[in-house]
């Protein structure tokens, strides 16, 4: 027999990614208002999974599965990246770690800036990508997928956010990097904020539906 919903609202956030666990517990609370977000500080350590998978959805599935697998909670897991069109797509999956280990943001962005040196203004159009996985103990899946389009350009600029946001302006905020955003904006034109925002009722529904 199921538990109760009431006994299943505790949902498990699997990301080792400060800044993206922040966005997300943010984006989060503003959706989910009875759910309680744990992370994997919260929990017992458990094998992450190597991701491995050609697709944001695949990586985001597993990160997900593996969550449930060790703790089972429900678990919601992020794979995002920055698909640049210059690039044929890359860094893609391998955003986080696109200049080899150990992860650096700094890095990433400078290597980035390199490649794309020569390409002129017009051909620096990319867009951000974020597929949310959900994953329920009983074997249900949900996966939805948000996009940011924008360009990328030619010099680090702002404070906020992570990753690539300081050489990201957004289509729908020209003149500034999405680093220069205040966090509510960002939430509201990104990526990782159409993903969730559009997964948090499928989530309250996968945590009271009976299956
Ligand atoms: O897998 P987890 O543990 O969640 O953390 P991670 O940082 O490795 O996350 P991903 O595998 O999903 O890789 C996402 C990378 O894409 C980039 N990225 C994703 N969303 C971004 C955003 O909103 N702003 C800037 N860069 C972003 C950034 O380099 C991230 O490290
Ligand atoms: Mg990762």
């Amino acid at each position: 027999m199921r538990a109760p919903a009431s006994l299943e609202t505790k949902v498990l956030v699997a990301s080792r990614n400060a800044k993206k666990l922040e966005e997300m517990r943010r984006i989060l609370a503003e959706q989910m208002t009875a759910v309680e977000v744990v992370g994997l500080d919260d929990v017992a350590p458990f094998e992450e999974p190597v991701e491995d998978q050609p697709t944001f959805e695949g990586n985001a599935l597993l990160k997900a599965r593996a969550g449930v697998a060790a703790t089972g909670l429900p678990t919601l897991a992020d794979d995002s990246g920055l698909c640049v069109d210059a690039l044929n797509g890359m860094p893609g999956v391998l955003s986080a770690r696109w200049s080899g280990p150990p992860k650096s943001d700094e890095r990433n962005n400078e290597l980035l800036l390199a490649q794309l040196h020569d390409v002129p203004d017009e051909r620096r159009t990319a867009h951000f990508v974020c597929a949310v996985a959900v994953v329920h103990p009983d074997g249900r899946e949900i996966v939805v997928e948000g996009r940011m389009d924008g360009h990328v350009v030619r010099e680090v600029r702002g404070t906020g956010g992570f990753g690539y946001d300081v050489l990201f302006v957004a289509a729908d905020r020209p003149g500034v990097t999405t680093a220069e955003l205040s966090r509510e904006d960002k939430d509201a034109i990104s990526h990782r904020g159409k993903a969730l925002r559009e997964v948090a009722p499928l989530v309250a529904q996968l945590l009271s539906a009976s299956s």
